[in-house]
């Protein structure tokens, strides 16, 4: 897929607010849907060009707050703002683009028409051709939105998302559906975008994309903020490390598990597999038991191990 980037059609590229200033505001925000507390007390801003991943597992909340943040709902207590407006003034001035799972695509009319009716409502448009080719929509600029895959539906959205000169991109589980080459060009073009000031803000359910694009990640879990940093910052704050080894001849579960620090253990033949929130005093105290273990390999945790030791700490806390 080619990128054309707003520099090169000419076009003003972020208007105000890059550089500087406060995108997104969201004071003590809180939205209940009945009993269920979706968004619970949320604080965070958000500043030009972060691109900004949010993760939490399902009911987390994620939808629910890019909700909020486009004015789709009220909140019932709290201050959002965008740009130190409310979301449907900066909506309105055509500074926010999204792509959302709600919400289907208008149906009768190709693609090319599709987003051509997008750039004319945007305020600040780029030129259609620029629009579809960045998308990678070009091959099926002439097809009905209704005859579409699942993928290219996606694809789709972001063209929409992308029709004008927005400083803020939304993008709920943009990904979803598409192919690894489209995926890898989805995210070439959003770094482009943030390079060029603009804020992107993307809920996801692929952590490695998380790891890999954002810098910086927010994890949500039952609508409140658990944790707000770096990749790297959101692994450390899990604080457990992965440790595994082998051991010879008889090998008793039970003292192993008994091992100090332990947050999980799996036994596999004569392979152990164990996260421990002390590795040092772990390995000591393997040591201390007069074992011996071999291809010893001690390891910080990836994203999503740490997403998942981070939301089942909460979930304890909490029973
Ligand atoms: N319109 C609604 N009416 C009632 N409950 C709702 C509504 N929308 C969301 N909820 C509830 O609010 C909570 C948060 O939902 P939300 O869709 O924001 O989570 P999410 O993190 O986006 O989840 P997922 O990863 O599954 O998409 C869930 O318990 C959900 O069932």
């Amino acid at each position: 897929m080619t990128t054309t980037t707003a520099t090169q059609s000419g076009a003003p590229g972020p208007a105000r607010g890059a550089g500087s200033g406060t995108v997104v505001s969201f004071q003590n925000v809180t939205k209940s849907y009945g009993q269920v507390k979706a968004v619970d007390g949320l604080t965070l801003e958000l500043h030009p060009g972060e691109t900004v991943a949010l993760l939490g597992p399902n009911g987390a909340g994620k939808s629910s707050t890019l909700d909020l943040l486009l004015g789709l709902r009220p909140a019932d207590s709290g201050t959002v703002s965008l740009f130190g407006t409310t979301p449907r003034e900066a909506v309105t001035a055509g500074r926010v683009g999204a792509m959302l799972q709600s919400g289907g695509l208008m149906e009768e009319v190709t693609v090319r028409e599709l987003i051509t009716l997008g750039c004319a409502l945007h305020p600040r448009p780029y030129p259609v051709e620029e629009v579809l080719s960045r998308a990678g929509v070009e091959e099926i600029a002439g097809r009905m939105v209704n005859k579409l895959s699942g993928g290219q539906e996606q694809r789709v959205r972001f063209a929409l998302a992308t029709a004008g000169h927005n400083d803020l991109i939304i993008l709920d589980e943009p990904t979803t559906g598409m192919d690894v080459t489209a995926r890898q060009a989805f995210w070439a073009t959003m770094r482009e975008q943030a390079a060029q000031g603009r804020t992107v803000l993307f809920a996801t359910h692929y952590l490695e994309e998380a790891d890999a694009i954002a810098d910086r990640v927010l994890v949500l879990n039952k609508g409140r903020l658990l944790a707000d940093g770096t990749a790297a910052e959101i692994k450390a704050k899990a604080g457990a490390r992965k440790v595994a080894f082998d051991l010879d001849g008889e090998i008793d579960q039970q003292v192993l598990r008994a091992l100090p620090g332990l947050t999980s253990f799996e036994l596999n033949g004569t392979t152990v597999r164990l996260q421990s929130r002390d590795a040092d005093a772990t390995v000591h105290a393997v040591y201390a038991l007069g074992l011996y273990p071999r291809n010893l390999e001690v390891a910080g945790l990836g994203l999503e191990q740490a997403f998942i030791a981070l939301t089942e700490a909460e979930e304890a806390h909490a029973s």
